[in-house]
C-alpha cells in the first residue's frame, strides 16, 4: 500500500513528480543508536552505529572517536579521554558532539566521493524550535546541501506505510531509549502528539537499581539491558512465560563477583513506572483526540522504536485503553526509512501527492 494509503487515488497530473534524488539519506539521530537509512531502488540500505564520541577531557569538542569505537570507550576511557552521548532523552546536548554524529553518519551512508545532496533527520516531535535549528544547523555543517528536520512520529508513519493522508486518523506510539513519543497523524500533518521522556534507559537504571535492592548486587548498565532483551516482559493480564537468565555482578557486602538470577518479573517491576508514564501520556492524547480521529486511531496505531519490542506491551495496552495497537516489525529501522523515503521525495509530507510507499 502506498504511504497515503489508496494506490488507486494516485494523480500524477496534479503535479509532475520530481526527479528522485540519488544522493539522500535519512538519519534517525537517536539517544542510543543514529540509523541511517539510504534510498536503493525500492529497497533501503541501512546502517547503524552507536551514538556515542570520545572527546578530550578539557576540551568536549574536540571528538577523537565516534560510534562503534567511542562506545567501546564507555566507561573504560583513560583519564584525559571521555565517551559521552551527544544526546540524552532524545535532545540534542552537545552541538559540536552531534554535529560530528552526523557527520560519521552520512561518510556511512554514502559512497566514496559522493556528495550528499539532501538528508533527513527526524527528531522528537516536542523538540523545540531552538533544537530544530541546532539539527538544521548540524547537518549543514556536516556537509548536506539540504537539511530537513522532521518529527520522529511522523517519519516512523510513513516508513511503517500507515496511511497518513487519511481524515481519519492513525497514531505512533514511538518507545526508544531516551523518550517516548506519542503522535496522531491525520491529512498528513501531526494533530497531536504528546512527548513522555521516558524510555528503555529507565528501564535498565531500575533494573540495576532493583538488583542491588533485592540482591545487594551492583550490575552494569550493559548487563541490565542484555539481561531485559533476553528475558524482558511487561506485566498484563495475558499469562506471559517467565524466564530468567543469570548475570555477574559485585556483591555491596563484600566486593566479590557474585552471581544473581534475574527473571521477567523483575524486569516487568522495574519496567513498570515507565510504563505507566506511557499509559499516563496515551490518556492525555485520547482525552484530547476528536471523535472524528478515534475509528483511525483504533484501525491504524503502530508502535515502533526498541522498546516496543518488550512482550506484554500490546497486551497491556489492549488492557488498559482497548486499543489493538500492532507492533512493527522493523522497529529500530522505521523512523531512518521514513526520513529516507522524504529525503528522495521531500513532497512526501504533502497530503496532495500520492505516493508509492517504499518497503
Ligand atoms: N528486543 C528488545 N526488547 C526490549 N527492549 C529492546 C529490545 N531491543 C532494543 N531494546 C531497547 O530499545 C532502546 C533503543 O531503541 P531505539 O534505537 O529505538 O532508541 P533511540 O532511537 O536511540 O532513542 P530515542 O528515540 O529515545 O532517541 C534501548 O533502550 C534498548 O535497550
Amino acid at each position: 500500500m502506498g504511504i497515503f494509503g489508496k494506490k488507486e487515488e494516485v494523480n500524477e497530473s496534479i503535479e509532475p513528480k520530481k526527479k528522485a534524488i540519488s544522493n539522500s539519506l535519512g538519519i534517525d539521530l537517536g539517544t542510543l543508536n543514529t540509523v541511517i537509512a539510504k534510498p536503493a531502488g525500492d529497497k533501503f540500505d541501512l546502517y547503524q552505529l552507536p551514538s556515542v564520541v570520545a572527546v578530550k577531557k578539557n576540551d568536549e569538542t574536540s571528538v577523537l572517536a565516534v560510534g562503534e569505537e567511542a562506545k567501546m570507550m564507555l566507561g573504560r576511557t583513560p583519564e584525559d579521554i571521555i565517551a559521552l552521548r551527544p544526546l540524552r532523552k532524545g535532545v540534542i546536548e552537545s552541538i559540536a558532539q552531534a554535529q560530528a554524529l552526523l557527520v560519521k553518519a552520512m561518510e556511512i551512508g554514502k559512497k566514496e566521493g559522493e556528495e550528499i545532496g539532501r538528508i533527513v533527520i527526524g527528531i522528537p516531535g516536542d523538540a523545540s524550535e531552538v533544537e530544530r535549528n541546532a539539527a538544521e544547523e548540524i547537518g549543514r555543517k556536516a556537509g548536506a546541501e539540504y537539511v530537513l528536520v522532521i518529527s520522529e512520529g511522523l517519519s516512523a508513519a510513513i516508513g511503517a506505510g500507515l496511511p497518513i493522508a487519511e481524515p481519519n486518523g492513525t497514531m505512533v506510539i514511538d518507545i526508544g531509549a531516551g523518550s517516548t513519543d506519542l503522535v496522531v497523524i491525520s491529512l498528513g500533518g501531526i494533530t497531536d502528539i504528546e512527548t513522555v521522556r521516558w524510555g528503555g534507559d529507565d528501564i535498565d537504571n531500575n533494573i540495576v537499581d532493583m538488583v542491588k535492592e533485592r540482591f545487594n548486587v551492583e550490575i552494569g548498565i550493559h548487563e541490565a539491558e542484555n539481561g531485559k532483551i533476553k528475558v524482558g516482559k511487561i506485566h498484563c493480564k495475558a499469562n506471559l512465560e517467565t524466564t530468567s537468565t543469570d548475570i555477574i555482578g559485585k556483591s555491596t557486602i563484600d566486593n566479590k563477583p557474585k552471581k544473581v538470577t534475574i527473571d521477567s518479573d523483575l524486569i516487568a517491576d522495574a519496567a513498570e513506572p515507565i510504563v505507566k508514564e506511557i499509559i499516563g501520556g496515551l490518556n492525555l492524547v485520547l482525552e484530547r483526540l476528536s471523535p472524528e480521529l478515534i475509528a483511525g486511531v483504533y484501525n491504524n496505531t503502530v508502535a515502533v522504536g526498541g522498546s516496543s519490542q518488550l512482550r506484554g506491551l500490546r497486551e497491556r495496552i489492549c488492557d488498559e485503553l482497548e486499543i489493538p495497537i500492532q507492533i512493527s516489525n522493523d522497529p529500530m529501522t522505521v523512523v531512518a526509512k521514513g526520513a529516507a523515503i522524504v529525503a528522495a521525495e521531500p513532497r512526501a509530507l504533502e497530503p496532495e501527492v500520492r505516493l508509492k510507499a517504499m518497503k
